[in-house]
Parts: structure tokens; C-alpha cells; sequence
């Protein structure tokens, strides 16, 4: 039978001439026309099959091995003008390191802090506070993401119309942990042991006069520009909590969550148009477990109350990031790339540390990649795992690079002959000029260890706190900054 069709098809074309159809060859029985639709309809089913099978094993590389390199979506382009507001105790060191790491690779242009560290934290930001914009030296800024208080209208200034705008909140509770233990030397919180007595105290020795007194109250509200005393009535409250909402929902695109922070990831690679390799991280700044401390229910309500402002802002957006996820990504394919994130955190883990996670100060071998250490907390790091390749070292130090560091790096690759002139001018240095006050407990790494030798030569040696007004009130450059 198979035959005749060949058959058939071979006289196929007497069929294309307009003269004798095909099944002609099969007497015209009605039998053979059945045959031929079935043939047809066979094939079409297998082509089909076979494209289907086809589209099937390209998405299962693409979900699997293939994300690694290029997950990324067709349709979009990757977003490469983006601001990260660095709010306070949220992880955003960790976010600083995945913008670094972006900006690094692809040659991007930050809009760094013109005082290294910090765009003078805690004034409102302003945009000759970032290095190159009033001299006009760097005519397109990429990225920007250091420590600042918000403000909008300066921001806009530096970066481009285009320009994605994202934060990350935490929940004030256990964020208020983490602020006493390491900013417990300030006034505002100096003068109690525990965060318990802090809270027990109600606010009796607190005022809004107090130099700091943001790290100790509403430090989210203050970050993003508003004022961070307390709402005298419920009433007051509602309103402040309103405005300040409804100003960071105009101003930034995604705000993220710090206890969500892999969900937080992809979120963020979607809204970018990055792959989800961009946005793998290791968590940086964070404190052992002998530093943590927790919280009674009693205590955690109070912490509530005491930043009623950062409590309404906080349960706002943990809402509307579940809300966004549920119309845009949906929660399986969510879970699907935090499992993916997950694994590839683990291969790295496995290839770049040595003890496959981090070590506490005292047992990072390499001094430049000490992380800073401030107040009664026990900042941890890693150590390298040796005998990697190059590429693969490379890779993984970056990975692995404190905030000051990574930032004292980038101020070399961008403005290199400033950096040449400093390194000049350290070869006869002028008595007094820099300020190195970094060893405030036992733990702590000198600052001159904890840089990398050509960050040491190529900037002003500063502790991160230094920079900022918060912490270190005996430094120079903090007085100067105050002032
Ligand atoms: N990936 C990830 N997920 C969840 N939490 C993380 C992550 N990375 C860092 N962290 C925690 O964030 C805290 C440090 O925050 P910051 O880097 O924003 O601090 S700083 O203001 O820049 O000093 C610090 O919190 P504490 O350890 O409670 O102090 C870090 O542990």
C-alpha cells in the first residue's frame, strides 16, 4: 500500500498539471483518498510532535543550565541606568556588591560620593555630592548606590530620565536589633546595656534634638527623606504615614524586603532585564550569632510602637510585594528561580570559600577583605578557597568584597589619575590629614589592614563611619561633616 502512494505521490506531478488527481492511481476508490488524508494527517502530527518536543527541551535548558549564562528575557532590554536607595541595617551591602559587580563587569559609570563613603549621610543628598558632576568629568552616570537621605529632586539631577529607582526595607523590629548593637556607642543610645533598657525607658532620655537620634527612631522614614519624630496622635500618624507611602511609591519603581531577600532577587532581575546570575550574591555585613540577640513579645510590639512611622511603611510594602508577585511573576515560577538562586549560591559557596560560608574577623585570613567592624557587633567575612584559576579568583573576591573596599576599587578604575595624585601625595604625607580610627573593639580590624593595598594607596583612609556623621564622634572628617 505504501507503495501505491509513493506511487501516487511520484505521479504527483501529472496532479500539479491540474489533470488527474493522485488517488486517480487507486481507481478512484474512496478507500485510498481515506489513506492519503490519514498520511497527511500523520505527518502534520509529527512535525507537530516534533516541534513541540523541540520548544520543550529549550525551555527545560533554559530553566536549568542555560540560566546561569543567558535567562535573560528576549523581549526586554537589560536596564542600565538604575538607583538603589542604600537604606540602614536592610542587607543593602549585599545589593551594593550585586550593582558593583554589574556596573564592574559591563565597564558601567557610578555616581560615586564625592567623600568616598557616603553622600554626607545624614544631610539631605545633593547633587555636587557626587564625584565628577560639578566639574562635569563624567557626562552619563549609570548607577548610583551609596548610603544618602533621599531627595528626588537632587537625584534626578545626576541620573538619566530612564533611570529605575528601587530600596529595600527590613522589619523594624529585628532591623532595631541590629541598629543598637552596632550603633551602641551613640548618645542616643550609649547610655543603656541592652535595647530592652532602651525600649523599657519609653523615650525619657530620648529627644528629637539629639545628635543621630534617627538610628535610634524611625531610621527607614529618615533614609527616604522624611522627618523621623514621632506622630503625636493616631490621627497624626495616618497622615504622615500617608504621605510618606505615597511619596515613595511615586518616587521608586520596587521597593524589596529584607526577610524575603531571594524572592526580593528575582523579583529585581525581572523588573531589570537581568540574568539571575547578576543578581547571586553571598550575604555581606552580617553579624554572628554571638552578637544577635532576641526579642520578647513585649519588646517587639514596643519596638513597633516606638517606629510607628517605619511599622506602617514596612507592612505597606511587604503587602504590595506579595500583591506584585502574584500579578506579574506568579508564586511557582517564583519559587522555581528562588530554588535556582538557591543552587547556584551553593555551587559557589562550594567553588570560592574555603570553609563553604563565613568565618567571624578574627579568621579572615586575607586583611584586605576584613570587613569593617563598628560598635558591639561581629561583622563577619570569608576567606578564598586557594589554588583557584585566575578567572575563577577574580570572580570569587568579588564576590566576597566588603563594601569599602569594592568602593575604594571602583574610585581607582574610574577616576585614575585622581587616584594617582593621592598615591603621590601619600608618598609625602601630610601629618594629620587622614584619620585612622577604625579599632574601637577587640575584634576590629585596623582600617589600614582591612583595605586592599591599592585602595590604601589610592584614597583617603576612612573608616565607612568616619564618612558618615553617625557613628565616630571623636573623628575629624565627622566634625566636619557636622558642622
Ligand atoms: N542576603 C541577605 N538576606 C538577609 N539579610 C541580609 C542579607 N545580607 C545581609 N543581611 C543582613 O543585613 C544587615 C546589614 O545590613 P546593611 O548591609 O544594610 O548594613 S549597613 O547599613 O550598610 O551597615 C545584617 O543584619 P544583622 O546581621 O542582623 O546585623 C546582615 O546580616
Amino acid at each position: 500500500m505504501f507503495m501505491q502512494l509513493k506511487r501516487a505521490l511520484r505521479e504527483g506531478s501529472v496532479f500539479s498539471r491540474g489533470s488527474i488527481p493522485p488517488w486517480s492511481a487507486c481507481g478512484r476508490a474512496v478507500f485510498c483518498r481515506f489513506l492519503w488524508r490519514v498520511l497527511m494527517f500523520l505527518t502534520i502530527l509529527f512535525v507537530a510532535l516534533q516541534l513541540l518536543s523541540a520548544f520543550h527541551q529549550f525551555w527545560n535548558n533554559k530553566q536549568t543550565s542555560s540560566f546561569l549564562t543567558s535567562d535573560r528575557n528576549a523581549m526586554c532590554q537589560p536596564k542600565n541606568h538604575v538607583f538603589f536607595l542604600k537604606t540602614h541595617k536592610t542587607a543593602s551591602s549585599t545589593i551594593l556588591n550585586i550593582l558593583y559587580r554589574y556596573g564592574d563587569t559591563h565597564n558601567l559609570t557610578f555616581a560615586l560620593p564625592e567623600n568616598i563613603y557616603q553622600f554626607s549621610y545624614p544631610h539631605f543628598f545633593m547633587s555636587h555630592f557626587v564625584k565628577g558632576m560639578k566639574s562635569r568629568r563624567v557626562t552619563e552616570f549609570h548607577i548610583m548606590c551609596n548610603h544618602m537621605r533621599f531627595q528626588g529632586l537632587e537625584v534626578r539631577k545626576v541620573m538619566p530620565l530612564d533611570t529605575f529607582y528601587f530600596s529595600i526595607l527590613r522589619n523594624p523590629v529585628s532591623m532595631m536589633e541590629s541598629l543598637f548593637t552596632y550603633y551602641k556607642s551613640l548618645p542616643v543610645f550609649s547610655n543603656f546595656k541592652t535595647l530592652e533598657d532602651f525600649l523599657l525607658d519609653e523615650g525619657r532620655s530620648y529627644s528629637d534634638t539629639m545628635p543621630d537620634n534617627h538610628y535610634a527612631r524611625n531610621i527607614l522614614t529618615f533614609d527616604f527623606g522624611f522627618n523621623n519624630s514621632a506622630p503625636s496622635s493616631e490621627a497624626e500618624l495616618d497622615e504622615r504615614a500617608e504621605a510618606l507611602i505615597s511619596a515613595v511609591e511615586s518616587e521608586f519603581h520596587l521597593i524589596l524586603i529584607s526577610e524575603y531577600f531571594d524572592e526580593s532577587m528575582v523579583l529585581l532581575r525581572h523588573a531589570l532585564c537581568w540574568t539571575l546570575d547578576d543578581v547571586v550574591s553571598f550575604r555581606l555585613n552580617s553579624r554572628s550569632e554571638k552578637t544577635r540577640k532576641s526579642l520578647s513579645v513585649e519588646m517587639t510590639e514596643q519596638v513597633k510602637k516606638w517606629n510607628s512611622l517605619d511599622w506602617r511603611l514596612y507592612q505597606h510594602f511587604n503587602a504590595s510585594f506579595w500583591r506584585r508577585i502574584d500579578t506579574s511573576l506568579g508564586r511557582t515560577k517564583l519559587q522555581e528561580e528562588v530554588e535556582l538562586l538557591r543552587d547556584r549560591r551553593a555551587v559557589l559557596e562550594k567553588t570560592c570559600l574555603s570553609e563553604g560560608g563565613a568565618v567571624d574577623p578574627a579568621h579572615v585570613l586575607d586583611s584586605s577583605l576584613k570587613p569593617f567592624q563598628y560598635g558591639q557587633a561581629v561583622i563577619q567575612g570569608y576567606n578564598i578557597r586557594p589554588g583557584l584559576d585566575n578567572d575563577t579568583h577574580h570572580f570569587c573576591h568579588r564576590l566576597i568584597m566588603p563594601e569599602l573596599q569594592y568602593t575604594g576599587a571602583l574610585y581607582v578604575k574610574q577616576f585614575p589619575d585622581i587616584a594617582a595624585q593621592k598615591d603621590e601625595g601619600k608618598k609625602h604625607p601630610t601629618p594629620g590629614k587622614h584619620i585612622i580610627n577604625a579599632k574601637r573593639n577587640s575584634t576590629s580590624a585596623p582600617v589600614t589592614e582591612s583595605l586592599n593595598s591599592t585602595v590604601q594607596v589610592n584614597m583617603p583612609i576612612l573608616a565607612k563611619d568616619n564618612m558618615d556623621v553617625k557613628d565616630n564622634a571623636n573623628s575629624a572628617e565627622a566634625k566636619q561633616h557636622k558642622t
